[in-house]
């Protein structure tokens, strides 16, 4: 039997008892800091809705506030008596996170997805996107290194704009028994679904800038070339392919204050200054349409962002979504936003995925309504604009993926614990037997 979760657990226990005994220690005056820290997360986050939601002079003050609350809670946390205990209670607090995540996550490790064994392809098309991520065609020389793994390559002359599943099929009719992209995600997807559409492998070589189908693939993102292996020694994995309208997806579609933003003209060049200008009135419900999304039996009205993801992705956290575990469960993850002022923004600042403004599920299907006939939508980060309503769907493990064997992130266990805490669920592996974890 595997003792390490319930170590794990109890020593998270203790620091987390230990923790709020360096409070105690600390009295009254350590109290008063950590009741300071709390305020200081509450003005910031107020400050931080001024300064993103208005414009002008409420916006400087709000942002002049963000950045001095925490930095007088700094002060007010050094200059007392106390500072030691607190900045020790506090440390034993992070340790005993990090701990407790890592005990449940020891506990129900990830499994990850399972492989096939299928026999190599003999005649692999792939197409390549000399600029995508800046160039890495030719500085990884994935034509030639291709090429010497028996592929035929079609180089995309980005001069104008290209029909990438029309040269996809044509490849399939010309005979391709795996079709393959080095670009984007958004052109991944787009040959993906011929290969599933034909039921051939597809092959993702990350050489885009983002990745984020490579990375949940388990793919190295830092050296697109190791993907080409698959091609001598790879194993297949089934998974979900998303479909939104009529169109084809892999990663996320994103409805509301993001897709409203990225449509912008002028966001290419000036990425920060064209979300500042836009957010206000993007936050404030007057700059864009009335969403309304039905999620299985889940209703969300008026969300200020919305992402539908291919799986659920592992931490719930709008910022840096992390990664998904698996791309095979047949759900669509579901990530709802909805502050309406400062008090939500406060909220949220405090009580993370748990706030009333923040709503996580999974679901089978994903239906947007919206006051308008059209409205923008970013499918893989590209920009477009759909007829409402629009309907997020997955066809379930129909791409075929050929990934190498020896890849760095094939085993999600060892991926970072981004699993949500809850700590009953601590204290349950910490002292109960075995059996009545659950
Ligand atoms: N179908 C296409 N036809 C012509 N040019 C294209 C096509 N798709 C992409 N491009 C060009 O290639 C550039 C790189 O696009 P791509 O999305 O492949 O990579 P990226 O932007 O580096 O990666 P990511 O999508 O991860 O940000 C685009 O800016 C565009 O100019």
């Amino acid at each position: 039997m595997d003792h390490r979760p319930r170590l794990l657990a109890r020593t998270a226990l203790l620091c987390a008892v230990l923790s709020v005994v360096a409070v105690g220690f600390a009295g009254l005056h350590g109290l008063l800091v950590v009741f300071c820290a709390l305020i200081g997360l509450v003005v910031t986050a107020v400050g931080g809705w001024w300064a993103l939601a208005h414009h002008g002079v409420p916006r400087i003050v709000g942002a002049v506030v963000a950045v001095a609350a925490p930095a007088g809670v700094l002060v007010l946390a050094v200059s007392s008596e106390v500072a030691l205990l607190v900045l020790l209670a506090l440390g034993l607090w992070g340790v005993g996170l990090v701990l407790a995540r890592s005990a449940l996550h020891a506990a129900r490790p990830p499994k990850p997805m399972p492989t096939h064994e299928m026999p190599a392809p003999r005649r692999p098309v792939l197409i390549m996107n000399p600029k995508s991520g800046g160039g890495k065609v030719e500085q990884f020389q994935l034509v030639r290194r291709a090429e010497e793994l028996g592929a035929r390559v079609v180089l995309l002359d980005t001069s104008v704009p290209q029909d990438v599943a029309g040269i996809a099929r044509r490849a399939v009719a010309e005979g391709a028994d795996l079709l393959g992209v080095a670009g984007g995600d958004g052109t991944q997807a787009l040959v993906a679904a011929v290969a599933a559409e034909h039921d051939l492998p597809f092959l993702v070589i990350s050489a885009g800038t983002r990745n984020h189908f490579a990375l949940d693939l388990g793919l190295d993102r830092t050296d697109p070339a190791t993907c080409l292996d698959a091609l001598r020694d790879g194993v297949e994995l089934l998974v979900d392919l998303g479909r939104v309208g009529e169109l084809p997806f892999v990663n996320t579609v994103s409805f509301g204050a993001y897709a409203q933003i990225v449509q912008s003209p002028q966001y290419r060049d000036a990425k920060t200054a064209t979300a500042l200008d836009a957010l206000p009135e993007l936050l404030l419900g007057t700059g864009g349409a009335h969403l309304t999304a039905h999620a299985g039996e889940h209703r969300l009205d008026g969300p200020q962002a919305l992402l539908v993801s291919n799986n659920p992705y592992a931490a719930p956290d709008p910022v840096s979504l992390g990664r998904r575990p698996r791309l095979d469960r047949g759900v669509l993850g579901v990530l709802g936003i909805r502050v309406e002022g400062a008090a939500q923004a406060a909220e949220l600042a405090l009580r993370g995925d748990r706030a009333k403004g923040l709503t996580v599920l999974s679901a089978r299907q994903v239906t947007v309504h919206a006051d308008a006939a059209e409205i923008p939508v970013a499918v893989d980060g590209e920009a477009l604009t759909l007829a409402t309503p629009v309907v997020c769907s997955l066809a379930v493990r129909a791409l075929r993926v050929r990934v190498p064997r020896g890849r760095p992130g094939a085993d999600p266990s060892q991926q970072p614990h981004a699993r949500r805490l809850d700590w009953r669920d601590v204290a349950r592996l910490a002292f109960l037997p075995m059996e009545n974890r659950t």
